[in-house]
């Protein structure tokens, strides 16, 4: 198996819905169908937090969405737990500064999809050196979900990071919605990740449709 491409990468991670069962109001079965019908890209399985699941409540859930995402063709990765991604034969793991380091997890997962989190510079530059497919930056815009995030950085960052030469795809994170998604697009990123924007939505799939249509028209303008 070969590395992703960064051309297919890109495409693929525009619409990036990352979800755990502590993110949502309705089944995450349920939540994740919908994403996906509304036009979801990429999908990260995060089960951390408060009322998480673990052991195998956890790895049950995790085969439950997998499913899904192989059935709609919908790259599934694992937040953090490289073992379980190992155990699923997931398409890839998401880790940050304070996981694992990026170097040992690209000789653990061979060519699967690695993103890893970066705040600045040279954390992307080391990301990189390191193995890494894609960053997630963030956050973004201040965000209730991650109780331990940092300080909202705003897009500039973004702008920042392309500025000074990061060429790999980057997906922005942290208080993303379909009201703010194509500034994050015209600052440098490929996609937006997101997770209340749509498990916490009313209707799941319109909010996916939503995003969606904002990084498109985004990414037109760019082009
Ligand atoms: C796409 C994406 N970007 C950033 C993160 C955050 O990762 P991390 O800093 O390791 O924090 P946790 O998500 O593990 O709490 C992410 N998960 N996905
Ligand atoms: C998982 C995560 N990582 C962040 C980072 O800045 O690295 S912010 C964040 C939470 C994103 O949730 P929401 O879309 O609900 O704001
Ligand atoms: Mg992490």
């Amino acid at each position: 198996m070969e590395r992703i491409s960064t051309k297919q990468l890109q495409e693929q991670l525009r619409v990036y819905f990352i979800m755990g069962s502590n993110n949502c109001e309705k089944h995450p079965f349920d939540v994740l169908t919908e994403a996906i019908e509304g036009g979801i890209t990429f999908f990260q399985f995060r089960e951390k937090g408060h009322g998480a699941l673990s052991g195998a409540e956890k790895v049950a859930l995790a085969k439950e969405l997998q499913a899904i995402c192989r059935k709609y063709s919908i790259p599934f990765l694992v937040n953090d737990d490289v073992e379980l991604a190992l155990a699923l034969d997931a398409d890839g793991v998401h880790i940050g500064q304070e996981d694992e380091r990026a170097d040992i997890v690209r000789r653990k997962i061979g060519a699967k999809i690695l993103g890893v989190s970066a705040h600045n510079l040279d954390e992307a530059k080391r990301a990189i050196e390191q193995g890494a497919d894609y960053l997630g930056v963030g956050p973004i815009f201040p965000t209730n979900t991650k109780t331990d995030a940092k300080e909202a950085q705003g897009v500039e960052v973004l702008r920042h990071l392309r500025e000074q030469g990061i060429t790999i795809p980057i997906v922005g994170i942290g208080g993303i919605t379909a009201d703010n998604a194509k500034e994050v697009i015209r600052a440098g990123a490929d996609g937006v990740s997101v997770i209340s924007a749509i498990s916490l939505a009313n209707s799941p799939k319109e909010s996916a449709k939503q995003l969606a249509k904002a990084v498109d028209d985004a990414l037109h303008e760019k082009k």
